[in-house]
């Protein structure tokens, strides 16, 4: 299919990620052989004079199994403890396979504060950038060990479309124990098509895409599903398909039709309004008006003015949300003035927030160059 060749010839830098199934052999244990036919195929990548980051998933699943635990367990401290085992075990893995070929690895553990902390973010960025330009593959999983459910990304589809936004890489591949996205779930359902090529962010995807069909992972194919759109907003257009093809990636940069292919279609995103986009987890929300959610949707700034509650403890300069009065999300963008004193010019005109605080910050609590504003 042309779509693909194009895809591919013009990708430089690929997020590829595999899912626990693959790199644990379906929950038995690392399958070093998997892990081998990837590295080679990355070689032949990088050969092509692509850049390549690793996304894998497999800790938890290769801890339990180390462990000799019989099941996955359900207890935070549990899973966070089969995670610092099982990471052992798949970066040596991965670093014997590489070491094969002479390419370097690099363990990179992030967390969803590292991408919501500007300064963070930006640090992450450019080591992730400087290892490629020194030709070592980075392996990023999520560190697991430290993170609470409540401040997760929580999946490496998620994550790995984080990463891809932030190297604003070309392309991101999603390998895993399907052909690709079905129009339901082939585990359940024999008729099952396979989709070979759509819009990245067309809802009808989300519909077709259920949980995960086993124990084993975590996300299913919806968060693959959700993970093409996180994609396509920095322009990097989607390939989900199996891991366990013969040569799979080697032949999709031979431009073969292999999986499904959700193209990207609308115009990357600035740098900062991804990383504004791109927090999971928020510290407050400002609910507003009608008049509000009518001009931050024309492209104005929000005023204090249209604002009826302030919810959450949250500091200048933090994201924020806005929503409507049914909690739906309209936009966010970084907030002006602290939450003690957006509580107190809230409903306010702007020429009496000098009164109320003493002192003017800017007049606009959420300036619109600071702002992303949710499609309707
Ligand atoms: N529409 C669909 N098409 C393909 N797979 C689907 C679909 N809906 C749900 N799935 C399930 O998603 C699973 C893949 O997700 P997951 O188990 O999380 O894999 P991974 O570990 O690779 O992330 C498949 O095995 C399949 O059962
Ligand atoms: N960070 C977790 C992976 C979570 C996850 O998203 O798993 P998967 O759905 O198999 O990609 C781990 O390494 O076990």
């Amino acid at each position: 299919m042309e779509e693909n060749l194009k895809v591919w010839q013009d990708a430089k830098r690929i997020v590829v990620k595999v899912g626990s199934s693959l790199v644990t052999d379906e929950g038995r244990g690392v399958d070093r052989a998997a892990i081998d036919r990837w590295t080679k195929q990355i070689s032949e990548l990088q050969k092509l004079g692509k850049q390549v980051i690793w996304v894998s998933s497999g800790a938890v699943a290769e801890g339990v199994v180390r462990l000799g635990w019989s099941k996955r367990p359900k207890k935070m401290h549990e899973l966070q403890a089969a995670a610092a085992v099982g990471q052992m075990g798949i970066i040596e893995a991965y670093e014997k396979s590489f070491e094969i070929y002479g390419i370097k690895t690099a363990q990179i553990l992030l967390t969803h504060a590292d991408l919501a902390d500007r300064e963070r973010y930006l640090n992450a960025r450019q080591t992730l950038v400087t290892l490629l330009d020194l030709g070592v593959v980075p392996i990023i999983n999520e560190n697991d060990t430290v993170v609470t459910n409540e401040i997760k990304v929580g999946d490496n589809d998620t994550l790995g479309a984080l990463v891809t936004n932030l190297v604003e890489a070309d392309l991101l591949v999603i390998l895993t124990d399907q052909l690709g996205l079905f129009t339901a779930d082939p585990r359940s359902n024999a008729d099952a098509r396979l989709v070979q090529v759509g819009r990245a962010g067309d809802k009808k995807y989300e519909e077709m895409a259920g949980g995960a069909g086993s124990s084993i992972g975590k996300g299913g194919m919806l968060t693959k599903i959700l993970a093409a759109k996180r994609a396509a907003r920095s322009g990097a257009s989607t390939i989900i398909a199996s891991g366990r093809i013969e040569d799979v990636l080697v032949k999709l940069a031979h431009g073969e039709s292999i999986g499904t292919l959700l193209y990207a279609e609308s115009r990357p995103m600035s740098a900062r309004s991804q990383w504004i986009a791109d927090h999971l987890q928020l510290k407050g929300k400002c609910v507003i008006d009608e008049g509000a959610i009518h001009a931050v949707r024309a492209g104005k700034s929000l005023l204090p003015v249209g604002v009826k509650a302030v919810e959450g403890d949250f500091l200048r300069g933090e994201v924020v949300a806005c929503v409507d009065k049914d909690g739906k999300e309209i936009c966010r963008g970084l907030i002006n003035y602290g939450s003690a004193e957006a509580k107190r010019i809230m409903g306010h005109h702007t020429d009496e927030i000098l009164d109320e605080l003493g002192y003017i910050e800017q007049r606009e609590l959420i300036h619109q160059d600071n702002m992303v504003v949710a499609s309707v």
